[in-house]
């Protein structure tokens, strides 16, 4: 069957929560667990037979690392792979309604919809498999997975007939509890979707028509695939979710990104083990899930790990430690520097002696079903602890302590800092 896959990449304005990461690199392209978060989308679909291509969308604008990225997926993954950019952001069921025909060309009949911003097994196969037996396969399927009651309150929460899982009643981010499924942001969709996309639009259009407004027509087209079709499409027989017991988790902030790395480094052992770096004589010692860049260059008495990936041209001196960490292409930690529940930005130096530290926000290790909270920066008025976070080319001097910071790029700093957001 010919199929096709979007990924739903947002655009500049978003992901603020990963500052000051993004401001080098868009978020989609952030590295997890040693690829591009969006590469993992890419390799998951590019598995699944029939796919003929794979579409990014969104209101980036196309700059050289995009369109690298791009060019190396497609030779990498053997499927043709294009971003459309929307004008202005479209919300999650404008654009992929705008270029509805680009998505249905070489005769589509159906596609996959990503959520960008999600780490997850992504069980593709299993979703269409699924649609096959249950329900019709004109049918849509929503990716669930179960949430804590309180944490669902973040998410599309989804109630389902127990027996077919017919999707009853769709509420996004509820304020008082609905159910704990929630909606993983990976679809299943048939051409048919369109209709009841194009029926929001028309209402819309309708709607704003009547207002005195001169881009009455572009406001139209911006369609919250949740709010305006998941709730209308609730209860009509023809929506269903999938849920799965797989991993899974969003990635808004910066700690999340340590989170997921450490789920995607976990699935590695199956998927990739070339990917983990082992234990080798002369080489560093590895504890765990650890990734390093073919291209890094590790002290043989350093130890890593877990849940570290080092980036390309990364050099690690002598007695270094780190551990649950994301340390970017070009950075340097010089000897005996210690670097805890951090991201070293690209191209930043870490001073001799020197420990980085931030606080993990990792989910609850007691509650089989908790998510990691991507909270705000801050909390009655102060800055909640959490990862500490060094922008790109920062430059921290010898035998100082930096606990539970932001730096931002380009900064040299010249003490120690402890809670800061340092501008
Ligand atoms: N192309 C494009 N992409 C967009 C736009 N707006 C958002 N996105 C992308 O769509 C995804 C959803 O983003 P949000 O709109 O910020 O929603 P959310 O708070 O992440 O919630 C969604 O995902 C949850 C799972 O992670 C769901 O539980 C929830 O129901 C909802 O679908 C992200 O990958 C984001 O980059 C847009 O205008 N255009």
């Amino acid at each position: 069957m010919p199929l096709k896959a979007v990924i739903l990449i947002g655009g500049p304005q978003k992901g603020t929560r990963f500052r000051p990461l993004s401001f080098e690199v868009p978020k989609p392209l952030f590295p997890v667990a040693g690829v591009p978060m969006v590469q993992h989308h890419i390799e998951a679909c590019a598995k699944v037979p029939g796919m003929k291509e794979i579409l990014l969308m969104g209101f980036y604008q196309p700059n050289e690392a995009l369109s690298r990225f791009l060019v190396s997926a497609q030779q990498e993954f053997k499927v043709p792979i294009r971003y459309l950019q929307e004008y202005a952001a479209l919300g999650t069921g404008g654009g992929i309604y705008h270029f509805r025909d680009q998505i249905l060309s070489g005769g589509a009949e159906a596609f996959f919809v990503l959520n960008a911003d999600v780490c997850s097994e992504f069980p593709l196969q299993e979703m269409l498999e699924f649609r096959q037996q249950h329900g019709d396969v004109h049918s849509f399927v929503i990716l669930g997975t179960t949430a804590n009651r309180t944490q669902a309150l973040n998410y599309g929460c989804i109630v389902a007939n127990a027996g077919t899982q017919e999707v009853q009643h769709y509420v996004e981010k509820p304020s008082t509890f609905v159910s704990e499924i929630i909606n993983c942001g990976i679809y299943l969709f048939t051409p048919a979707i369109f209709q009841h996309i194009g029926e929001v639009f028309q209402r819309n259009q309708q709607e704003l028509a009547l207002e005195e407004s001169s881009n009455g027509w572009q406001r139209a087209e911006v369609i919250r695939l949740e709010q305006d079709v998941f709730t209308a499409l609730a209860g009509s027989g023809k929506l269903y979710v999938y849920k799965t017991d797989g991993f899974w988790s969003q990635i808004k902030s910066a700690g999340s990104a340590i989170y997921a790395s450490r789920l995607y480094l976990n699935q590695y052992s199956k998927s990739h083990p070339e990917r983990l770096a082992q234990n080798k004589p002369g080489g560093p010692v590895i504890r765990g899930n650890v990734y390093i860049h073919p291209t890094a260059s590790i002290d043989s008495t350093a130890v890593l790990g877990p849940n570290v990936s080092i980036g390309e041209g990364v050099t690690v001196g002598a007695g270094v430690r780190v551990r649950e960490s994301i340390v970017l292409h070009g950075a340097s930690l010089h000897d005996h520097t210690c670097v805890l529940n951090t991201i070293v930005g690209w191209d930043s130096t870490i001073g001799r002696w020197a420990r980085v530290e931030g606080t993990p926000s990792d989910p609850n290790p007691n509650d089989p079903y908790a998510k990691i909270d991507s909270e705000t920066l801050f909390r009655d008025g102060r800055l909640t602890p959490s990862i500490t976070i060094l922008g790109c080319s920062v430059t921290i001097p010898a035998e100082v302590v930096i606990l539970n910071s932001i730096v931002l790029p380009h900064k040299e700093l010249s003490r120690s800092y402890k809670n800061q957001i340092i501008l």
